[in-house]
């Protein structure tokens, strides 16, 4: 019997399906029921919760998200070996969980979610976990489909998209980020918890969607963020040369001295340049 259910130890599902890891697919399976059911409970109560969960795997954070009272979970899943294994789980909390097989960059839930908010929870496969992140971050028209993330990235990832300015890892990410979402890690995970252990720690980062964010346009503010980052240790009126012929006015017009550089500036500046930036164009 497990710390959470009544189901096998995960190392005996893995067993059973030949699950072994598999590093095209960002695998590193976390074993222990104790902390998946941590990450669990950092979405929240999940009665009355639909959740979205990417990449389940042998099912650790899936059962985790049943325990605890998630009302349906709709797991999508690349690996063809991971969906027979799953079935375990299905036949245990039967009508609660419905398994997807495909890729989660062309996923979109909201056909099954009937207008509903989810949260989607998932310890991401590595490799696609910042443009899964960019992508939800990138919904349009916002406020999104869902109502809260916890996510699972590698430490350096958690840190750039937290991050503020004046502070070594703030940058594009972050920008979009704390914009559109309130963010926070909440605690590190060591690679001893994974199997296959990975080189770094990874951390498990909650972002709730802003109702309302500064209004902006977001392929603005993108393209901003990315010429004054793309020279970081350049002033803005050097940097944002790509993007106006006069960038100490872009900057001055959204009340930004134009000799500071991007490092610098907060979220709100950037949605102020990002606004002068698409009044620029629009009267061109
Ligand atoms: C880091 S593992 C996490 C597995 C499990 N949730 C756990 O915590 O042990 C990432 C999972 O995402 C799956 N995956 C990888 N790429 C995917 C994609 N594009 N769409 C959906 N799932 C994917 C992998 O097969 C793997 O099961």
């Amino acid at each position: 019997m497990s710390a959470i259910d009544d189901l096998p130890p995960l190392r005996d599902v893995i067993r059973e399906h030949s699950l072994s890891a598999r590093k095209s697919l960002g695998q590193n399976f976390l074993l222990d029921l104790n902390l998946t059911a941590r990450i669990a409970r950092a979405a929240g109560p999940l009665e009355d919760s639909t959740v979205i969960e990417v990449g389940p795997g042998p099912g650790g954070l899936t059962r985790a998200l049943l325990a605890l009272g998630a009302k349906r979970v709709i797991a999508i899943e690349r690996d063809e070996r991971a969906l027979a294994a799953l079935d375990y789980i299905a036949k245990r909390y039967p009508g609660r969980i419905e398994i997807v097989h495909g890729d989660a960059q062309r996923f979109d839930p909201r056909p099954l979610l009937d207008g509903a908010k989810a949260k989607i929870v998932a310890n991401l496969p590595y490799n696609i976990a910042t443009q899964l992140l960019v992508d939800w971050l990138s919904i349009e028209p916002w406020p999104p489909w869902y109502d809260m993330m916890v996510l699972m990235f590698q430490r350096e990832v958690a840190e750039r998209i937290v991050a503020h300015e004046d502070e070594e890892a703030y940058g594009r990410l972050a920008v979009l980020a704390n914009w559109r979402a309130e963010t926070k890690i909440l605690f590190d995970i060591s690679p001893a918890a994974f199997v296959p252990q990975p080189k770094v720690t990874s951390s498990v980062v909650r972002l709730i969607p802003r109702a309302a964010p500064e209004p902006c346009d977001r392929r603005m503010l993108e393209q901003v963020a990315a010429a004054a980052f793309g020279q970081r240790r350049k002033m803005l009126r050097q940097s944002l040369k790509s993007l106006s012929a006069d960038p100490a006015r872009l900057a001055a017009a959204a009340g930004i001295d134009a000799t500071q550089r991007a490092e610098t500036i907060p979220v709100a500046g950037f949605v102020a340049m990002a606004r002068e930036l698409a009044d620029i164009r629009a009267t061109k």
